[in-house]
């Protein structure tokens, strides 16, 4: 898939814009503060409906305006779609094809996009929060069930934990309400979990391929799923809802002391192991670089495969965070197949074949003009 065009009006530092983008290499070049990061950021919020920057939706709109919107086309295997965001005090309106979506989950997946920052290393060394967050966007957007099952997941456990506070300090417990709650909740919970094992399973099949190729066969890549479902439950959903079942009896009385639903997949975590030791702890800077990079790049082919198209990528500076041997299997992953966004501040710094054709960008100050070619004198046209 790609993104044909986008409109936006009054998005962040951009009054307005109406951009004709390429299928292959979009570059958004530009000086620091002029908006490259906010266009990015827009084509992600037109992709998932919130942005990676802020959990606060009127941060999108521009400080002088009320009302932010976000459009454009999307071009698929099967026709063309064009999507419509915008955002207010009343909260966020979606259109797909210019119908207004009754739920967000509906409108997710039109797009998919993979954003590469230099923030992506959090996803090895970061906190638990930030790969359950990693998971849940990433299948998320290829997959509305999983979408559907997280989101009633996410109104039961705070229903849940709700009923556990006001528990906490009464002396006659009703806990037959509670134990209703916590079968709706093991019934998500484990609809999550197994389906986090399934897109998990592929995800690392594509990312050890790949690390292996950036460590030289040195290294083997694996994922573990951490979680309190003892590991020879972990098999269908049901086995896995009668396990987490089991763990709520088991700990009732902990989380009636604590107020707090203290199993489930909002408590797991992913640990990702280079040659058996987890690289959270044990990894060098570059193992875990390498890891971090092996995770994205193997979500190109997760998504390709979970749902036949491409998603497209935003790459938010970070070619000249890579080494070259990193740069070249970025490039040779996205090469000719796979349409792209870079933000840089010169042209300089991209690895010369990743800017063959692409289309440039001119941002400056909430303005965006395109060029056909990068302008010259430019270091990296010169040997054309
Ligand atoms: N809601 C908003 N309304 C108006 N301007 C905003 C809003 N939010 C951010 N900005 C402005 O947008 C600019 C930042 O844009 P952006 O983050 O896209 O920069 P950039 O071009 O990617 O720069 P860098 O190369 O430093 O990352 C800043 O000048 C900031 O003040």
């Amino acid at each position: 898939m790609y993104l044909q065009e986008l409109q936006l009006q009054h998005f962040r530092n951009y009054p307005s814009a109406d951009l004709k983008l390429g299928p292959g290499i979009n570059v958004l070049l530009g000086e620091n503060a002029q908006g490259k990061t906010n266009l990015l950021e827009a084509i992600y919020v037109l992709a998932l409906t919130r942005s990676h920057r802020t959990a606060n939706d009127h941060d999108l709109v521009n400080w002088e305006a009320k009302t932010a919107k976000v459009s454009g086309r999307v071009v698929k295997a099967v026709g063309s779609v064009p999507l419509e965001l915008t955002f207010s005090r009343q909260g966020k309106r979606a259109k797909v094809n210019h119908l207004e979506q009754a739920r967000l989950s509906q409108y997710i997946g039109q797009l998919n996009v993979i954003l590469f920052a230099p923030e992506d290393l959090a996803i090895v060394k970061g906190a638990p929060t930030v790969r359950r967050r990693f998971m849940d966007m990433e299948f998320g957007q290829m997959n509305p069930r999983y979408l559907y099952n997280l989101s009633q997941y996410r109104t039961l456990l705070k229903q849940r934990n709700r009923y556990l506070k006001d528990l906490q300090h009464k002396q006659n417990r009703d806990l037959l309400f509670l134990s209703v709650l916590s079968d709706q909740l093991a019934a998500y919970g484990a609809e999550i979990i197994a389906q986090r094992l399934r897109m998990l399973h592929k995800l690392e099949h594509w990312a050890q391929a790949i690390h292996a190729e950036i460590s030289q066969q040195k290294e083997e890549l694996t994922f573990h799923y951490a979680t309190q479902v003892p590991e020879d439950q972990l098999t269908d959903p049901d086995t896995i809802c009668a396990a987490l079942t089991q763990l709520y009896k088991d700990h009732q009385d902990k989380e009636l002391y604590r107020g707090t639903t203290l199993v489930g997949p909002h408590r797991d975590d992913l640990h990702f192991r280079v040659n058996g030791k987890n690289v959270q702890t044990f990894g060098s800077q570059g193992q875990q670089r390498t890891t971090a990079l092996s995770v994205k790049l193997a979500e190109i082919d997760l998504m390709k495969e979970e749902t036949g198209e491409y998603p497209v990528l935003l790459l938010d500076d970070v070619l000249s965070e890579l080494d070259d041997a990193r740069q070249t299997h970025l490039l040779k992953a996205i090469q000719d197949k796979v349409q792209t966004f870079i933000t840089t501040t010169s042209l300089s710094g991209i690895t010369r074949q990743l800017i063959k054709d692409p289309i440039i960008f001119h941002v400056a100050n909430g303005t965006v003009v395109a060029d056909g070619s990068a302008p010259s004198g430019d270091p990296a046209t010169k040997e054309d």
